[in-house]
């Protein structure tokens, strides 16, 4: 059976085209954005984002990341606006981190990358399904949101607070009345280009919507982060840290920044 992917030498992101082809195909992410680069669009409205805190339901940790999943039978948590059309709802957040606070976001900015990097995942209300829509090129809009070191976040910290729990693979537990709104930074301009999912399949699927402003994370809290385990209960040991993949080839898109 072909070795599950994985962030390691072995199953990492330079191994994953083997058996997902599309890993070289024309829109894949992340990209490393270049402001200078990026050119202004008038046209881009500023996104409307509505979380309803009793839409959370349990956190996860999937072996790759931890998620916080939402019920999504309702349009109650919402993407609309900015650069999409029509009605996205709320599925799951995740992050991605590294081992050390020099490396751990997807999205680089100038080349500098952040120590972690918090993702949205939205699906287009178009399609019946998250499944369906996440095969279709306008099927899935995520919010990218980076962490910088500084202050104790204490929003972020709720969900730390839930680690203890879902400490290996397959762990669950509930998470119940969280705002994922208090998660976002103040200022909500943004990079957008059109992308993929950043881990196998790696479908190209996603309106990537990068926010420029940052959120805070302390040391102590990118710890936590690193005590989660990507094996499960009574496995060898193996600490959930540098679960990104590196920055891919542009191939010829736009990128469009919401602010001069
Ligand atoms: N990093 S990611 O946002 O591309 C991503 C997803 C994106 C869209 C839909 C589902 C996704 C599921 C993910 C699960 C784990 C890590 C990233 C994931
Ligand atoms: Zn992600």
């Amino acid at each position: 059976m072909a070795h599950a992917w994985g962030y390691s030498a072995e199953n990492g992101p330079e191994k994953w085209a083997k058996n997902f082809p599309v890993a070289d195909g024309p829109r894949q992410s992340p990209i490393d954005i270049l402001p200078s680069e990026a050119s202004f669009d008038g046209g881009l409205k500023p996104l409307r984002l509505k979380y309803d805190p009793s839409d959370s339901m349990d956190i996860l940790n999937n072996g790759h990341s931890f998620q916080v999943t939402f019920t999504d039978d309702r349009d109650s948590s919402t993407l609309k606006e900015g650069p999409i059309s029509g009605v996205y709802r709320l599925k799951q957040f995740h992050f991605h981190w590294g081992g050390s606070d020099d490396r751990g976001s997807e999205h680089t900015v100038n080349g500098t990358k952040y120590p972690a990097e918090l993702h949205l995942v939205h699906w287009n209300t178009k399609y019946p399904s998250f499944g369906e829509a996440a095969s279709q090129p306008d099927g899935l809009g995520v919010v990218g949101v980076f962490l910088e070191i500084g202050a104790e976040n204490a929003q972020l910290q709720k969900v730390l607070d839930a680690f203890d729990a879902i400490k290996t693979k397959g762990n669950q537990t509930t998470f119940a009345k969280f705002d994922p709104a208090t998660l976002l930074p103040g200022c909500l301009d943004y990079w957008t280009y059109d992308g993929s999912l950043t881990t196998p399949p790696l479908l190209e699927s996603v309106t990537w919507i990068v926010c420029k402003e940052t959120i805070s994370v302390s040391p102590a809290q990118m710890a936590k982060f690193r005590s989660l385990l990507f094996s499960g209960k009574g496995e060898a040991a193996c600490c959930m840290v540098d679960n990104y993949r590196p920055p891919q080839p542009l191939k010829g898109r736009a990128v469009r920044a919401s602010f001069k």
